[in-house]
């Protein structure tokens, strides 16, 4: 399912966060939404999963737009990971999980076993099968995020929304989520603050400033060492990976690459 932000833009307590947005992300593309703190990634997935309503533009989920689909419509084609922590801290990482099959269950409809198997299949993924009993209050930062991607992959929605996915987690899982990501069959929009494994993973990249688009494209083209020294403040070098050759930024040096301490050498 293809998802379309059309010229959005929103106000936030008297502030414009968003700016005449435009972003297409085709059927099954991975698009990494970057930029610096405050730039309005946030703001912009919230648009989406129906959270904040555009103050002008339309968010369009295939065909409709989001603003005019009923929650229920809306809540099974994007299922969400977002840094807001369950309230609910007596509830089991299982029944956290199950949370993810709501939209699809009829009325106060009881877990079906299709249910559990996808509970059960999310939480395997996720590497969180022996943690399914315990309550989700007691667990770290870490942990928590697991269960939450869980939940989001239980529910088997076309559109995934991942809103800084990668924060708690140590460096084996970032890379193990984003790879998981990458290989759905989803359309997925991720805000995410590590522009290297946004260019790693993505297939597509947008960068924000000031609630602005300024730059899209595929990584290489989006994250230009350009882009990322105006955005961010930042002097940046992009560089080829030499297994996978994709792009990947080296920051704090200028280009071109200087060794450090090489001219008292010389
Ligand atoms: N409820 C709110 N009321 C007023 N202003 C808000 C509200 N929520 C966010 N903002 C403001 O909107 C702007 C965009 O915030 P948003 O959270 O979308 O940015 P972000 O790019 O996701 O930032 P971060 O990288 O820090 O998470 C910021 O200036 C923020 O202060």
């Amino acid at each position: 399912m293809k998802v379309h932000f059309h010229d959005v833009s929103a106000t936030l307590g008297g502030n414009e966060v968003l700016r005449k947005v435009d972003i297409e992300i085709p059927s099954g593309r991975f698009l990494g939404l970057v930029g610096p703190n405050g730039s309005g990634k946030s703001t912009l997935l919230r648009t989406l999963y129906r959270a904040i309503a555009p103050s002008s533009g339309r968010v369009l989920l295939g065909e409709h737009d989001v603003w005019r689909t009923d929650r229920r419509t809306v809540a099974r084609a994007v299922a969400v990971m977002t840094q807001e922590t369950s309230s609910e801290f007596d509830l089991t990482v299982l029944d956290v999980v199950l949370l993810g099959r709501v939209p699809f269950q009829r009325g106060f409809g009881r877990d079906t076993e299709a249910d559990l198997d996808l509970a059960w299949t999310a939480l395997d993924r996720v590497g969180a099968t022996d943690i399914a009993d315990r309550p989700i209050g007691r667990l770290s930062g870490g942990q928590r995020q697991r269960v939450m991607l869980a939940r989001a992959l239980a529910a088997d929605s076309p559109v995934l929304v991942l809103d800084e996915p990668t924060n708690h987690l140590d460096i084996a899982f970032q890379l193990e989520l984003m790879r998981i990501a990458a290989g759905l069959d989803r359309t997925i929009v991720a805000a995410l603050h590590d522009l290297n494994l946004a260019a790693t993973y993505c297939d597509d990249i947008a960068v924000l400033d000031a609630g602005r688009v300024v730059a899209t494209g595929t990584p290489d083209e989006a994250l230009t060492p350009r882009v990322v020294e105006d955005v961010f403040g930042v002097a940046a070098d992009q560089l080829t990976h030499p297994r996978d050759g994709r792009p990947v930024l080296v920051f704090g040096s200028r280009s071109p690459l200087s060794t450090p301490g090489k001219e008292n050498h010389a």
